[in-house]
Parts: structure tokens; sequence; C-alpha cells
């Protein structure tokens, strides 16, 4: 599969059965799955004719959505000046993840501490 397409290229397919999608500058044919999507047609159709990468990630879809993915690519995209900039491949989760925690472990103290005045208030 080494055709290219461009974003309006792939915009003309936007209808339910004749529905691609861009996901990391890879473009999907995805109107066969439309009906078999766990997660209904209405997602797959907000983002027809577009990047969903972000929207793909953030479900935080198994290996197993990925496979499926794998077998209904048509292409790559083809990017032009003006289109959008792509999404940064897989480093972005893992650095959301180390952020998430360094958040869980500041919330963590602000509780103990809450809670150990708290305790002060009580007894003293
Ligand atoms: C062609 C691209 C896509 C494929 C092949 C795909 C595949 C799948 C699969 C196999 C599942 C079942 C759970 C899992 O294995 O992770 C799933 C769930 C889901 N998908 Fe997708 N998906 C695609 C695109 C999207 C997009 C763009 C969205 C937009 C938000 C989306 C939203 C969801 C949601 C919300 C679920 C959870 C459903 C539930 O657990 O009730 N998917 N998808």
């Amino acid at each position: 599969m080494s055709a290219e397409y461009t974003f309006a290229d792939v915009k003309e397919h936007q209808s339910k059965k004749d529905l691609w999608l861009v996901v990391y500058d890879k473009v999907y044919s995805c109107g066969e799955f439309v009906d078999e999507h766990p997660g209904g047609e209405e997602v797959l159709m907000d983002v027809a004719g577009q990047d969903a990468t972000l929207a793909f990630e953030d479900v935080g879809h198994s290996d197993e959505a990925r496979e499926i993915l794998n077998g209904l690519l048509v292409g790559t995209l083809k990017r032009t000046a003006s289109d959008p900039k792509p999404v940064p491949s897989t480093s972005s989760p893992s650095q959301t993840q180390s952020n998430d925690a360094g958040t869980a472990v500041y919330a963590f103290f602000f509780v103990a501490v809450v809670v150990a005045f708290g305790a002060y208030k009580m007894y003293a």
C-alpha cells in the first residue's frame, strides 16, 4: 500500500459507507467497520474525513483495535504546507502518564497533610 492521499482526498470520504480517517498520518477506510465498531458509529462519523489520531488514542484502544485498524489501511497521508501539523507519535501517552503520576503524588501528600492536621486538631 504505497498510495498517497492529501487531506483533500480524505475529506471526500465522509459518508457512513465510505468513511476515511487518518491515524498517525496513515489513511484508513472504515466504511465496512462502522456498524461493527464497539464504540458506536457516531464517534466514527464525527471524525470522518479528518485526523482521528487524538480521538483514537484518547480512548486507549486495545492491541486488537490496532490490528483491525491495520487491516483497514489504504495509504499514507501526504501533508501540504497548509495542513495542520502531525500528531507526534507514541511518546506522548507516556508523558501524559508520568504527568498524571506526578499529580497523584502531590494529591496524596495534600490529603495526608489535611488528615494529619484534622487528627492534630481533634486530639490537641
Ligand atoms: C477505525 C478506527 C477504529 C477502530 C478499528 C476501533 C476499534 C475499536 C474496538 C475494537 C473497540 C473495543 C475495545 C478495544 O478493543 O479497544 C473500540 C471501542 C471504542 N472505541 Fe473505537 N475504534 C476506532 C476508532 C475510534 C474513534 C475515532 C473513536 C472516537 C472517540 C472511538 C471510540 C471508541 C470508544 C468510546 C470505545 C469504547 C466502547 C465501550 O467500551 O463501550 N473509536 N474501538
